[in-house]
């Protein structure tokens, strides 16, 4: 133990001298720490735990990216005091570091369409030559799958986002990955049931990431216990799971559009072209209209969404119309060209939008969720570029 101290000591007294706790989390792995379009803000439920311990020392939060592959080495340099981001105890990790205590149990299981749960329940069942099972490459995913199902089918299937949608067209049986993985999927694709995401084939922990502070770990155990034991960690764990997610693509198209308006601008400013056509705006809004009705969704609204796309758009090019003459900028050697480039890229965009509206159209008309959707819709790049045109931009939603 007296080794574990003297490496660094005092990391309390540090973070508390400093009045900030620096997390490290790598935004990339859904619910516990997710960045949405590798934006800066970051969500989900290790965020929030971050975020509850930092109040709990009274001091403030600073999230620090960091990545797998990184992810002992910065803890090693000393670029976050701890991280939270669904790290998993492994023996080669504890080689380096500590863990706090678990704060939850996890490990392998099926996620399979849901009329095949019986057929899927025991690692028996599934290695058999008649099965076909379906594994992202290179993890502990691939290892699990060929270790114990060496039998079945295996096909190595390299796209993490899409994988899930061939188990629901058929052209896979059945995968196998972490529960609570399997109990986010089958929140977003209903055809899907995760099989005994309670009682998973092996087990995984999933722990604070620590240095070798005795202190620091003696600290933080006392604070998960507490929060273990008054369900809060469970609460949060749920409310990450139902979490609207699938509305990443709507955030998405939103913010391409958005960030398109200054390559608009530029070409307009190089034929020094007024920014409203409003012609082009009937026409937008007009196929809109025409896509969303064959797609289920209500003229009215579809009109709100397009009508604050294109007023955020004209916001962000009069603004930066306005820098260039202040500026006395000339012709942008580089501008793509309005009507062959950026005009299909908007009409494709368009197409994006209003699927992902048809998606998620129940979450975006439950007033009760709209916290959460904000939440979800917030963290766009073009704020960046104009935080008032990103507002407008989200005021329908
Ligand atoms: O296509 C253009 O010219 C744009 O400026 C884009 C856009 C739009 O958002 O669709 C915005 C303003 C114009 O009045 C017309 C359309």
């Amino acid at each position: 133990m007296a080794a574990l101290t003297s490496a660094q000591a005092g990391r309390l007294e540090d973070i508390s001298a400093r009045g900030v706790l620096r997390v490290g989390s790598t935004g990339d792995y859904k619910p516990f720490s997710y960045r949405p379009g590798g934006g800066e803000a970051f969500v989900g439920m290790d965020v929030e735990l971050a975020g509850a311990l930092a109040q709990a020392m009274g001091v403030r939060l600073q999230l620090v990216p960091t990545s797998w592959p990184t992810l002992m080495s910065d803890l090693g340099e000393d670029k976050f005091d701890l991280a939270l981001s669904g790290v998993s105890v492994t023996a080669e990790r504890q080689q380096q570091a500590l863990f706090s205590l678990a704060y939850l149990h996890d490990g392998k299981t099926p996620i399979t369409r849901c009329e095949n749960v019986a057929r899927f329940q025991t690692l028996a069942q599934i290695n058999q030559p008649a099965v076909r099972l379906i594994v992202n490459p290179g993890g502990t995913n691939e290892r699990f799958a060929r270790a114990q199902a060496p039998r079945a089918q295996l096909s190595v299937y390299p796209d993490n986002v899409t994988i899930f949608g061939q188990i629901v067209d058929g052209a896979a049986d059945l995968m196998m990955t972490d529960a609570i993985e399997t109990r986010l999927q089958q929140r977003l694709h209903p055809q899907l049931c995760a099989v005994h995401p309670e009682a998973p084939f092996d087990m995984a922990e999933k722990a604070i990431l620590l240095p070798r502070d005795a202190a620091l770990k003696a600290y933080v155990d006392r604070w998960l216990q507490q929060r273990l034991d008054n369900g809060s960690v469970r609460q949060s764990m749920k409310r990450w799971l139902d979490f609207p997610w699938a509305l990443e693509p709507l955030r998405q198209a939103i913010d391409q559009r958005l960030l398109l308006a200054e390559a608009v601008a530029r070409a307009k400013w190089n034929v020094q072209a007024a920014i409203e056509d409003l012609p082009r705006e009937e026409l937008v809004i007009a196929a809109a209209v025409r896509q969303g009705a064959a797609l289920g969704l209500p003229e009215q609204w579809i009109r709100a969404v397009f009508r604050a796309q294109i007023e955020a758009s004209k916001t962000v090019q009069r603004a930066l119309y306005a820098r260039w003459q202040a500026e006395g900028a000339g012709h942008f050697s580089d501008a793509p060209d309005l009507a062959k480039t950026i005009r299909p890229e908007l009409d494709r965009i368009t197409t994006q939008l209003l699927r992902s509206m048809a998606d998620n159209q129940a979450v975006l008309h439950d007033r009760t969720r709209s916290a959460e959707v904000a939440a979800a819709m917030r963290p766009l790049q073009a704020r960046a570029l104009n935080p008032i045109a990103a507002d407008q931009a989200l005021a329908p939603f």
